[in-house]
C-alpha cells in the first residue's frame, strides 16, 4: 500500500508553465491526498495572494483555488492534476496595488501627525474576492515593514479562527500561502483575539452580532494604540450578507463602530452608491472606492463551504502537513463544565411587552445546556470568563448578568466533545494543549463536526 503511494507520488505528472509580466496561473484542486498540487518557482517573481514564493522549494495546496501572479514574469513548474488550471491576462492586481499605495500613503501620513493608520473595510457579496483582497493588502504591508491588524468578522468561514468566530489578529510576516492563516496557534506562533457567534451568517442572530461586533471593535481600538500597529492601521473582511438590505443596518454599525475611513466594494454598484449617499466623503471623512471584481473568483458552493469549515476544524486539533498536532484525550465529569448555548433564549412574555408587539427572542441571551449526548460531537468555544465558585456572590448572577459577563469575554480556545457516556456522567474531550480543562464558562455551536 505505502508502496503504490510512492509509486503515486513520484509518477505526478509536472509541466512547466511561463507567465509573461501580469499574466496569472489559476488552479483548484480537491482535498484528497491524491489531488495534491505542487508549484515551483522556477524563474523570476511570482506571488500567490500577496505572498511571494522563493525560487525552488516545492509549495503544497490542498482543496484551494489558488492564483499565482506575477508582475515581471516568472517559469512556474506546476506538479499533480488540478481540476482546473489556465493563464489569464486580465486580473484587477494593478488597481489592488494602487489602492495598497494610497493606503501606504496614509500610513506616513498617520507616522507624521502621530495619528492612527488607515482602518480599512472590504465589502461585497459572496464569491467576489473579499478575503483574497484582504491578504494582498496585509502581505503588501507586512512587505513594507507594517504590521497591521486582520480583522475577520465573516463567521462563514473564520479564515483567522474556527468558523462561528469574530475575531483579530496582528500580522507581523507574510501570511503562509500553504498554510494561510491556520486556525492553530501552535502553527502559527499567535493567538487571535477571538469572540464565539456560533452561527454562519450575521443575519442569524443580528442583535448578537452587532454586540459582539462592538466588542471586538473596542478591544481592537484599544490595541491600535500599541506603537507596532498604530501607524499600520487594519484591514477588516466582512460577512456577504452586509450587502443584502436586511444586513445594511449591521453593516453601518461596523462600520461606525470601528471607526473605518476606508471602504473598498468589491462588486457591487448598489452598495457603493448607497454608502456613498450615506457616508458623504467630504463630510464624514470616509473614502469609498469601488473596486471591480477578479475574473478568477470562484463560486464556492455549500458542500466545498462545508467542507472548508471541516478541514479548518481539523487543522485547529490536528495540526496541518507542515506542522502537525496529535491532540490530547482527557475524561471530564460532567459535574466539571458549565454550557451554555449562544443566541437561543426564551421568549419574552407578551404581557411584557407594548400591545401589538411580538415576542422577540431574547438573542443575546445564553441557556443552560445539561451535559449529555447533546454534546457529542459538538465543539465547544470556552471562555476566558471562569466559573463563580459556588456561594460566591458571582454565582447568584441572573440569566441576564451571566450572559453580558459571558458574551463580553473573549474565547481562550477549542475543545471537541469526541464521546459521551451517559450512564458514568462523562465526557472524553479533545483538545490542543495538555492539562485539565479549566473551570471555565464553555460555548457551543449548533455545528457539529465528525472526525474524519
Ligand atoms: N484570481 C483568482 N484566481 C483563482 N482563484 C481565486 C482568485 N481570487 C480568489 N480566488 C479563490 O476564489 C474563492 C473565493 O474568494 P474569496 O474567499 O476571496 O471571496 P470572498 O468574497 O471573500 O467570499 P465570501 O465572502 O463568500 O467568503 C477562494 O477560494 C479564493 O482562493
Amino acid at each position: 500500500m505505502a508502496m503504490d503511494e510512492e509509486t503515486k507520488k513520484v509518477a505526478a505528472p509536472t509541466k512547466i508553465v511561463q507567465l509573461k509580466a501580469g499574466q496569472e496561473l489559476r488552479f483548484e484542486n480537491g482535498f484528497a491526498d491524491s489531488e495534491t498540487v505542487t508549484l515551483k518557482l522556477k524563474a523570476g517573481h511570482a506571488e500567490v495572494f500577496g505572498s511571494e514564493l522563493a525560487t525552488d522549494p516545492s509549495y503544497t495546496f490542498s482543496g484551494r483555488k489558488v492564483a499565482v501572479y506575477t508582475w515581471h514574469g516568472c517559469s512556474l513548474e506546476l506538479g499533480g492534476t488540478p481540476t482546473v488550471d489556465y493563464v489569464a491576462d486580465e486580473t484587477p492586481m494593478q488597481s489592488y496595488l494602487n489602492v495598497h499605495l494610497a493606503l501606504e500613503q496614509l500610513r506616513v501620513a498617520a507616522e507624521e501627525k502621530g495619528e492612527d493608520g488607515p482602518k480599512v473595510m472590504l465589502v461585497g457579496p459572496a464569491d467576489v474576492g473579499k478575503t483574497s483582497l484582504a491578504k494582498i493588502l496585509l502581505n503588501y504591508a507586512v512587505k513594507q515593514g507594517r504590521k497591521p491588524i486582520f480583522v475577520d468578522i465573516d463567521p462563514n468561514e473564520g479564515s483567522i479562527s474556527l468558523p462561528g468566530t469574530l475575531a483579530a489578529t496582528a500580522i507581523g510576516r507574510p501570511i503562509d500561502m500553504e498554510e494561510e492563516l491556520s486556525a492553530s496557534s501552535a502553527t502559527t506562533g499567535t493567538s487571535p483575539l477571538t469572540y464565539y457567534y456560533g452561527y454562519p451568517s450575521p443575519l442569524d442572530k443580528p442583535k448578537l452580532f452587532g454586540a459582539l461586533v462592538g466588542r471586538l471593535a473596542s478591544i481592537v481600538d484599544r490595541k491600535m494604540s500599541e506603537s507596532d500597529v498604530k501607524t499600520s492601521g487594519f484591514i477588516m473582511n466582512t460577512p456577504s450578507q452586509f450587502v443584502d438590505v436586511a444586513g445594511y443596518d449591521i453593516l453601518t454599525h461596523a462600520i461606525d463602530s470601528f471607526h473605518v475611513n476606508a471602504i473598498l466594494v468589491i462588486g457591487h454598484e448598489r452598495l457603493y452608491s448607497e454608502l456613498t449617499r450615506r457616508y458623504p466623503p467630504a463630510d464624514s471623512g470616509i473614502s469609498i472606492v469601488k473596486l471591480a471584481k477578479s475574473g478568477g473568483v470562484v463560486t464556492r458552493d455549500k458542500i466545498y463551504r462545508r467542507r472548508l469549515q471541516m478541514h479548518k476544524i481539523k487543522e485547529y486539533f490536528y495540526g496541518t502537513p507542515k506542522g502537525e498536532l496529535s491532540p490530547y484525550s482527557s475524561l471530564v465529569p460532567f459535574s466539571d463544565v458549565a454550557v451554555r448555548r449562544v443566541g437561543e433564549g426564551t421568549l419574552a412574555p407578551s404581557s411584557a411587552l407594548p400591545l401589538g408587539s411580538a415576542p422577540l427572542l431574547q438573542e443575546t441571551r445564553l441557556v443552560k445546556v445539561d451535559p449529555g449526548d447533546i454534546l457529542h460531537h459538538s465543539i465547544l468555544a470556552v471562555s476566558h470568563a471562569a466559573l463563580p465558585d459556588p456561594g460566591s456572590a458571582a454565582a447568584q448572577l441572573t440569566p441576564e448578568e451571566e450572559s453580558n459577563v459571558v458574551l463580553a469575554t473573549n474565547v481562550a480556545g477549542f475543545v471537541y466533545v469526541s464521546d459521551v457516556d451517559e450512564d458514568k456522567k462523562k465526557m472524553t474531550v479533545l483538545a490542543p494543549n495538555p492539562g485539565r480543562l479549566p473551570r471555565r464558562y464553555m460555548l457551543m455551536a449548533a455545528m457539529k463536526w465528525m472526525e474524519t
